[in-house]
């Protein structure tokens, strides 16, 4: 059927499509990983806004996460350095992670939650060192080859989220937009990645959806085709044969985390389609890669 978005009948077809998932994600707590990738030009970034207060209206609470990978980069190549990467993880000496906090808990935290508080929403940044509420230790990385440690200097992973503040601004119908830095025990800041973040709190929050936004329509394989009903298995085996690298080995590994523990749909999908999150929710036009337990039937 083509649907004619003039015509009062199609107009109000789409809204009563809305209304299962309205019902089934009311008063639900949905993390939305919202990638630096995936914030790239200014109407994107407003669909985004619009569809996370929409979101909000409609009497959901979504808790957002942001990264800003790309954004840091711009800041490091202006002041002379070059970024680094391994297994996905940005190698971070004192200077970059000074450059990490700018970017991430600055500018990128402060876009977001200004974009939405214009669209009518009521959002408040945070970094993890608000009210100390994500703790953090160092990560080390494991060599492939030689199973010895990688230091890749102030990159962490959570050790523990305080589910409090998030569950504080909620009661007033606040919107948290979460920049993926931790804290320390002697108060140190770490640099961590924001997939990392975004699961370890839609598991803390007991949130019924994780949602993932990045630039890739989700997992492809080697011939670009999408992927989609990933368990843990069919991951490893796409990590072996080298279908999976770089950026997308953190995302499906805290994805992985947050349906192991509970967190009902993790969902991967592509942050520069016009409205993605909205569609992914609300309609039945979402897509993208889905990531399921791996005892769990597909859901469709
Ligand atoms: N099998 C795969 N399917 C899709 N993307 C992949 C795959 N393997 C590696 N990638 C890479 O992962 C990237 C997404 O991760 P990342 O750059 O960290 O995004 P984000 O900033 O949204 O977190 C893609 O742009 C792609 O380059
Ligand atoms: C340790 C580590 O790699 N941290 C990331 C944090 C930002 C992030 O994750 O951003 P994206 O979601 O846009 O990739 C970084 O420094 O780039």
């Amino acid at each position: 059927m083509t649907i004619n978005p003039n015509s009062a009948r199609d107009k109000a077809s789409i809204l009563i499509e809305a209304m299962p998932y309205i019902r089934r994600f009311y008063d639900k707590t949905i993390v939305i990983k919202y990638g630096g990738n995936a914030m790239t030009d200014d109407h994107l970034k407003n669909c985004f806004a619009q569809d996370v207060v929409m979101l909000k209206l409609v009497g959901m609470n979504p808790v957002v996460v942001h990264g800003g990978g790309p954004q840091i980069n711009d800041l490091l190549t202006r002041v002379g350095k070059q970024g680094e990467f391994i297994q996905g993880m940005r190698v971070t000496d004192r200077e970059t992670m000074d450059i990490v906090e700018m970017v991430l808990g600055g500018l990128v935290n402060k876009e977001i939650v200004n974009l939405i508080n214009q669209h009518g929403g009521r959002a408040v940044g945070l970094t993890g060192k608000d009210g100390g509420f994500i703790r953090a230790k160092k990560m080390f990385l494991k060599s492939e080859e030689h199973n010895e440690q990688i230091d890749i200097g102030q990159v962490g992973e959570v050790t523990e989220i305080d589910p409090e503040l998030v569950a504080l601004l909620d009661t007033r119908d606040f919107i948290p937009v979460i920049a993926p830095i931790g804290v320390g025990d002697n108060g140190e800041a770490y640099n961590i990645n924001a997939d990392l973040v975004a699961g370890k709190l839609a598991e803390t929050l007991k949130a019924e959806k994780l949602v993932l936004l990045t630039n890739t329509p989700g997992v492809l394989d080697k011939q670009g085709n999408l992927l989609t009903g990933l368990t843990e298995s069919k991951i490893h085996a796409l990590v072996k044969d080298g279908t999976i690298s770089g950026g997308m080995l953190p995302k499906l590994a805290s994805c992985l985390d947050a349906v192991r523990n509970g967190v009902n749909t993790v969902q991967i999908i592509d942050g520069r389609v016009e409205h993605a999150l909205l569609l992914e929710i609300l309609t039945d036009a979402g897509v993208g890669t889905l990531i399921r337990a791996e005892a769990t039937p597909p859901i469709i």
